[in-house]
């Protein structure tokens, strides 16, 4: 029964294993989950340490009557039957729990934690920033987890007095059993309420403090994350970012909960029983600090096969959820090409590689079990016949024998528990140290700061001068040489060339998400580098991208994004210049429609009108149109092309353009080619002078024609 029970655990722990991977790239819900885990697993072992000592002691009881009933009056037979099996049970138990919650406990390990990644330095004292704020409820949580502890080291020996008044009893048959009884079992009674007020209160502190802990650090971060440079996101995956905020921050929050928790708790366990173990027998004791050692030692080196098997078996775990994420991630693709098979093939496969390594860990883990339980109730049967042997001269009473094995399990669980916690600590620093990178790490160009223009005086013309850029990922190539460009104000400059030459390049200099390595960018004759950026992107530049992105709230909300402090009357005028407001009213709900994630819900014309009237609603002095329409149907783009030459009147104008069909009125015609201006002029101009212009344009014609 016994066995089997154990065996339902172990697979229940590698089926929360395998849900606890699935949900990886989710990963807030990873995250929620794994603590789910931890705490869940926590209190298991907690729960069933206590409930063994209460198994013990009704099994004491049991014992007792047999005694009782068959008049048995040595004390070493009164030992053989009392206390005997109650220990076995209770160390078998025992250890079983603790090697089970180790295994598991590192089966549950991030396999990030575990990578050879370089791991940043953890700052104490940025954590004692967010910590000080919480710095009472720290310390009141900190004095009631000791205060909990200390009394746990009173429980053996409180259980020994009581063993004592029963043995007692049962030898010479005087006195009232019921009156001896009371009082060392009411105190044990009342020890037990006042522990459970103790940790009552310190969980419920601690748990305030972390949570306030987490929260500021994770506003924290998503504000430093917020700050940091274009740049800084082109180098970083947006799933890893996230992962900070989420997976490190949960992580470190456990850590630091646990450590102070647990830590505290064991540390004062440790010492204190075994103060009392030595206080009860300093001989028994002695054979104690020979034998545990070499077992922890022996558990330490299986533990340590086991998380390397649980590591690779996690990686092979996410391999699969990989396979999973991408085909669902992208399943209108795999829709398209018709793959739902081969998707689910490959995911088939990689899933039972990773079934039959977590079969391997669990038969490492039931190995590992089996080994503890045997280990451990001969090292039971050995306290037994040791004490026995005292007690039979006399050296020991069956209370003390009692006290002792309590007091030892104590010890032995806490050193589980130790070596549990300082696992966790190492991974709760790496993971505050990965989020303390990013929290400390400054922006080259930092939002705010630096002039603003008054708005009647400013005319939108911009300049480029002698510009050489390189992406700072790529710093050997060399984007945009020697760059020069002129936009007059309220004039449209057309960019064109080939694809990958440099144009989005330029459009993103002008937004200052990069600077150039050389020369400057100008506005109104003045270097965009002494402008304040977010006055720069949020008044003064509009932007409207070949693929729009919308956010998934209502359309009033995606408008007002271009300004905050826009009324209704503000977002329907910018929409009806957009020629967004006819269908906007069309829909049910009207401006309060709920677009869908990205703007799902909406069709490619639509998204780009709302994004059209987003840039429009906060009057942009120059506007930047990325290929607005190359992504459109010929309808489409006939509607959106009205709202954009509507939107372009009276601003400076950037128009970055593949269709040569869309700019052919624009006031001047850019050729890029190697990262510089090799022609410009109006359409007519090019055309004539027969250059790379007419080239591009007489290609497009063609291929219109073929198709
Ligand atoms: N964030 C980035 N990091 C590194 N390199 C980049 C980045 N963005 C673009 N590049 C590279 O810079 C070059 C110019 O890209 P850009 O997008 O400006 O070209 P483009 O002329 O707009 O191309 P297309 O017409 O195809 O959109 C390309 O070689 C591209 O690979």
């Amino acid at each position: 029964m016994f066995h089997i029970l154990r065996c339902s655990r172990l697979t229940q722990g590698s089926d929360r294993l395998l849900r606890y991977n699935v949900t990886k790239s989710r990963d807030l819900l990873l995250h929620s989950s794994r603590y789910g885990q931890r705490s869940r697993q926590w209190t298991t072992y907690q729960s069933s340490s206590n409930s063994t000592i209460i198994r013990m002691w009704s099994q004491a009881q049991k014992a007792l009557r047999l005694v009782t009933r068959h008049r048995l009056k040595s004390p070493r037979v009164a030992l053989t039957f009392v206390v005997g099996p109650a220990a076995l049970t209770l160390t078998a138990k025992l250890f079983g729990t603790v090697a089970y919650c180790s295994a598991n406990f590192n089966n549950n390990l991030p396999v990030k934690a575990q990578s050879t990644e370089k791991i940043p330095e953890f700052s104490w004292a940025l954590l004692w920033e967010f910590v000080r704020p919480q710095i009472l409820a720290l310390l009141g949580a900190i004095i009631l987890a000791f205060g909990a502890a200390a009394l746990n080291i009173q429980i053996p020996l409180m259980l020994g007095d009581l063993v004592n008044v029963v043995a007692q009893y049962m030898r010479e048959h005087v006195g009232n059993y019921m009156r001896d009884i009371r009082a060392p079992a009411l105190k044990l009674l009342g020890l037990y309420g006042l522990q459970g007020l103790l940790t009552t209160g310190y969980i419920i502190l601690l748990s305030r403090v972390g949570e306030s802990v987490a929260a500021e650090m994770r506003k924290s971060l998503f504000a430093s994350l917020l700050r940091q440079d274009v740049a800084f996101f082109d180098a970083n995956k947006t799933g890893q970012l996230v992962n900070r905020l989420t997976a490190d921050i949960q992580e470190f929050k456990s850590s630091f909960k646990l450590v102070i928790s647990q830590g505290l708790r064991s540390v004062t366990q440790t010492v204190g029983c075994f103060v009392s173990l030595y206080v009860i027998s300093p001989k028994l004791t002695g054979l104690m600090v020979v034998v545990l050692p070499c077992l922890v030692g022996a558990g330490a080196l299986i533990g340590s096969f086991l998380r390397k098997l649980s590591r690779k078996a996690q990686e092979q775990v996410s391999k699969a959820t990989g396979v999973a994420d991408e085909a669902l991630g992208n399943v209108r693709t795999v829709r398209a090409f018709a793959m739902e098979d081969r998707e689910l093939e490959t995911y088939a496969t990689e899933v039972e590689k990773s079934a039959l390594m977590n079969e391997a860990l669990g038969r490492g883990i039931a190995v590992f079990q089996g080994l503890s339980n045997i280990v451990l109730n001969c090292l039971v049967l050995g306290t037994i016949f040791a004490g026995g042997s005292l007690m039979a001269h006399n050296n020991m009473t069956p209370g003390d024998l009692m006290s002792f094995l309590v007091a030892s399990q104590t010890v032995q669980r806490s050193l589980a528990s130790i070596s549990i916690l300082f696992g966790q600590m190492v991974r709760g620093m790496s993971a505050g140290a990965r989020v303390f990178e990013y929290m400390t790490l400054e922006p080259t160009i930092s939002l705010t700061g630096g002039r603003q223009l008054p708005r009647e005086s400013l005319t939108g013309r911009v300049d480029f001068l002698n510009v050489d850029f390189s992406y700072p990922t790529r710093p050997g190539n060399q984007i945009l040489k020697n760059f020069n460009l002129t936009l007059p104000p309220c004039k449209t400059v057309a960019i064109v060339g080939e694809s990958g030459g440099g144009k989005s390049t330029v459009a993103a200099l002008l937004e200052r998400f990069y600077d150039p390595s050389c020369g400057a960018v100008k506005l109104d004759g003045l270097d965009i580098r002494t402008l304040d950026p977010s006055w720069l992107r949020g008044h003064v530049i509009g932007f409207i991208s070949q693929e729009p992105v919308l956010f998934g709230t209502s359309v009033m909300e995606n408008i007002r994004f271009g300004k905050p402090d826009a009324t209704d009357a503000e977002v329907m005028a910018a929409a009806k210049q957009a020629n967004a407001h006819t269908f906007i009213t069309n829909f049910p709900d009207s401006y309060d429609t709920v677009v869908g994630e990205r703007g799902v819900t909406l069709s490619g014309g639509q998204k780009q009108r709302i994004a059209i009237a987003r840039a429009l609603v906060k009057n942009p002095s120059v506007l930047i149109l990325d290929e607005a329409t190359s992504a459109l149907d010929a309808e489409s783009e006939r509607v959106v092309q009205e709202a954009l030459d509507r939107a372009t009147e009276g601003r400076t104008v950037l128009i970055i353009a593949h269709r040569l069909s869309t700019i052919q009125g624009a006031d001047l015609i850019c050729v890029m080619s190697s990262g510089r201006v090799v022609e410009a002029g109006t359409h007519v101009e090019l055309l004539r002078r027969g250059g790379l212009y007419a080239d591009l344009i007489k290609r497009q014609r063609a291929n219109e024609q073929k198709h």
